[in-house]
């Protein structure tokens, strides 16, 4: 069974292609930061609603994983997995924020490799138009650009599929993943 993960910005389009895929693939369709205790105190400090240091944020990001790869491994047995961010964003998001990349690194040390990971990029302020009114604290233009650049040098390294979804319609971009993923396997 396989475990893939899609990353990218918000507004880059992961959750509609996660599930997507996850529905052709009758795969587990998951994501992060959960639903479950931690998780759920990560979004409200997201919405601005509590604050903390990023050092804390980081920690509750890997605290929250450490917990849901339990349910990945469970659901793995059974059926492919997708999962709508994962450790890359840990380590895009809370490096542009100013946290040591060891430090990300030590704290997700037990975090499960995964098969195939999916980057999707796209034009920040489309990314940015496609969310809406609501912002969170890590929806502002110039934190997002330092975040796509992040991604597109781990994709280098860590060779992910990467697709840019800018004026692309939603068929289109579930076309390039169904192609690309069939390439990888
Ligand atoms: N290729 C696309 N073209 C136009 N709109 C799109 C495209 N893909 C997704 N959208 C729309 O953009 C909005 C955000 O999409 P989605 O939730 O999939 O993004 P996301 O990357 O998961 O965002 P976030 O990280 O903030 O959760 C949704 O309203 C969705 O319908
Ligand atoms: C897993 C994870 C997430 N984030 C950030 C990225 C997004 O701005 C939010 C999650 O919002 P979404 O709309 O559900 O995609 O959290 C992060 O900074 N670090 C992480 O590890």
């Amino acid at each position: 069974m396989m475990f893939i993960v899609f990353e990218g910005i918000d507004g880059s389009g992961k959750t509609t292609q996660a599930k997507l895929l996850a529905k052709k693939l009758n795969a587990f369709y998951t994501y992060e930061p959960t639903d479950g205790l931690i998780g759920r105190l990560i979004r409200e400090i997201l919405k601005g609603e509590k604050k903390c240091e990023k050092e804390t944020l980081a920690l509750m990001f890997a605290a929250d994983r450490v917990e849901h790869i339990r349910l990945i491994e469970e659901k793995l047995r059974e059926s492919h997995v997708v999962c709508d961010r994962y450790l890359y964003s840990s380590i895009a998001y809370q490096t542009s924020q100013g946290v040591d990349e060891d430090f990300i690194l030590q704290i997700n040390r037990f975090a499960k490799k995964p098969d195939v990971v999916v980057l999707l990029t796209v034009d920040i302020e489309e990314g940015i138009k496609r969310l809406g009114k609501e912002k969170e604290i890590f929806e502002k233009e110039r934190f997002l650009k330092k975040v796509q650049n992040k991604y597109l040098e781990l994709a280098k390294k860590e060779d992910f599929i990467v697709i840019d979804t800018t004026n692309r319609s939603i068929d289109d971009v579930h076309e390039d993943v169904l192609n690309q993923i069939n390439v990888k396997l």
